[in-house]
């Protein structure tokens, strides 16, 4: 009984579906795309030969389908590292939780999960439109301060890096964890790779100003001349390393696919950002159909 998870934890509706996400647990493919817009899910489903179901409550649309043989289920997150926290333990809860004795089972599933997220560089040799698979997450956010996580020897040494180069800006603790390694030589063999930066913010956490006054001057400057070995800051997002963490936390592997829409050192971004994303999800989706 001890093991039982209790009805405010862990919250499944009259129908039988988690909370927020309204999926049932045969819902769920066990390779799940990830994109943070929910118009992008009939984007990316538009490719599928079939859809078998159409979900969704608020920012969360979900479809599953085929493409070939393979079952994959694409979900929208919305914006931010605080709404994968809900994304990610609700997947796992339907792969490794059974509903009816609110217990986990005794065989785990591992999902790969894939981003397909949009993201702005920090590399002058990174231009817009580069379709760029994140080495690893760099997280400016608060999430990972609640779980506890272990990091391996590399995660440590490029952190310890950060941390001790940052310093000087208050109030955050960041943390980083590596891609799955298999997903980052597959999926991501033919991308660009760097490490992504994941920001609690868009405007000043990104370094951007338009009239609220930034409090770390040259925050873009700062990112990109920070190196590790071979590892460099490539681009900015809002849910990488939230999505690294919590997944390999929770034992699934992870990739984060960024479409790369803006280049903050040329100041530029993109007037046809449909056409990157469309690049992007072609690149996954063509690579997830050859996975056996
Ligand atoms: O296009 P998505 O996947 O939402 O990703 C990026 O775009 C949003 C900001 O415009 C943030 O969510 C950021 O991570
Ligand atoms: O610069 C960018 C572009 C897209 N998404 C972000 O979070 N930042």
């Amino acid at each position: 009984m001890g093991n039982k998870i209790s009805e405010a934890d862990l919250i499944i509706n009259q129908d039988g579906s988690i909370y927020h996400l309204n999926l049932l647990p045969e819902d769920l493919a066990e390779t799940v795309i990830t994109v943070g817009d929910p118009d992008r899910v009939s984007e990316v489903s538009k490719h599928f030969d079939s859809i078998e179901l159409k979900k969704g409550k608020r920012e969360f649309i979900t479809h599953t389908g085929y493409l070939g043989k393979k079952r994959i289920t694409v979900i929208s997150t919305g914006i931010g590292t605080d709404n994968i926290d809900i994304v990610f333990n609700e997947l796992d809860a339907l792969a490794n939780i059974d509903f009816d004795k609110r217990e986990v089972k005794k065989d785990l599933t591992s999902l790969d999960i894939i981003r397909i997220g949009t993201s702005g560089a920090i590399q002058p040799d990174i231009p817009m439109g580069t379709i760029l698979a994140s080495s690893f997450g760099l997280g400016l956010d608060a999430l990972m301060q609640y779980y506890i996580h272990e990091l391996s020897g590399d995660e440590h040494s490029i952190l310890d890096a950060f941390k001790s180069r940052f310093s000087h800006i208050k109030g955050i603790n960041p943390y980083l964890t590596a891609a799955d390694n298999t997903l980052l030589n597959t999926i991501g063999s033919e991308m660009a790779k760097g490490i992504t930066v994941t920001a609690p913010g868009f405007y000043a956490p990104q370094g951007r100003q338009v009239r609220a006054k930034n409090a770390v001057p040259d925050f873009i400057n700062l990112l990109n001349n920070f190196q590790h070995g071979n590892n460099r800051i490539t681009n900015l997002e809002m849910e990488t390393a939230g999505i690294y963490a919590l997944a390999k936390a929770l034992g699934h592997k992870a990739l984060s696919v960024n479409a790369i829409l803006a280049s903050r050192v040329n100041f530029e971004f993109s007037k046809n950002p449909a056409a990157v994303v469309d690049k992007a999800i072609k690149m996954v989706l063509e690579k997830i159909s050859k996975q056996k």
